[in-house]
């Protein structure tokens, strides 16, 4: 599932997006390999006397946060100003996450912040929406969301584990279906669709979410406002 990006570029694009941060900011902490370089400059600074709280969007963050010092919070009693996290494709102000298999809860903290940063490298860049779309269900949902995805014209494909025998699962227990859909050029439609399907938990289509764009490159970083 996971396109490459070199470390350097990934690097560059997570430092970047902390520089949006500030003290006494409360900072949605996102998921994979690039928001992961953003959480580490970020506890560097808290080291270096930067006053925040993070709320992380996944077992893999939180982890992050901690070894890094980062003091953490909860949406149950705060709400973040910023946002950081990657994706899988960005096309404008739309993605598709889900990579990780951690986009139910990257979509409640990155449409609760005021702002969101996503940190990407130029291989997650693209003209149209055409990357799998990764859809977390139910366990017990698994082959009745299957079929009314293939009624949308999609290919599901149960996402398997490559650390275990079996599927993945979720850090909330549920299974993750990769649906092909070749180029969607109505995400809001689909994402409409999708959500309608009962014993979808969340899919990874983020809709006009974005508000920065943080593109990582070897010598240094692309910023689009949009
Ligand atoms: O959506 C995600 C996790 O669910 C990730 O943010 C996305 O997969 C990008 O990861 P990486 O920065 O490792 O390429």
């Amino acid at each position: 599932m996971k396109q490459g990006g070199s470390e350097r570029e990934k690097r560059h694009a997570g430092e970047s997006a902390t520089q949006a941060v500030s003290d006494g900011m409360v900072v949605g902490l996102g998921t994979g390999s690039t928001a992961a370089f953003a959480i580490e400059m970020l506890g560097e600074r808290v080291e270096a006397g930067l006053d925040i709280h993070g709320i992380p969007t996944s077992f893999q963050s939180r982890q992050l946060a901690r070894d890094a010092g980062i003091p953490l919070t909860t949406l149950d009693v705060a709400t973040p100003d910023v946002a950081i996290d990657g994706a899988d494709q960005v096309v404008d102000d739309t993605l598709i996450k889900g990579g990780g298999a951690a986009h139910a809860s990257e979509k409640i903290v990155d449409t609760a912040a005021d702002r969101l940063i996503v940190v990407a490298d130029p291989s997650k860049i693209a003209q149209a929406l055409c990357h799998p779309v990764p859809v977390a269900v139910l366990p017990e949902a698994r082959a009745t969301v299957s079929a009314r995805v293939k009624e949308l014209d999609g290919t599901p494909e149960l996402r398997d584990a490559a650390s275990k025998d079996g599927p993945v699962v979720t850090d909330n227990g549920n299974l993750v279906l990769d649906c092909e859909f070749g180029t969607v050029s109505d995400p809001k439609k689909l994402a409409t669709s999708l959500s309608a399907i009962p014993g979808v938990v969340e899919h990874g289509l983020f809709v006009g979410c974005a508000d920065e764009i943080h593109i990582g490159t070897k010598e240094g970083v692309t910023v689009e406002t949009l």
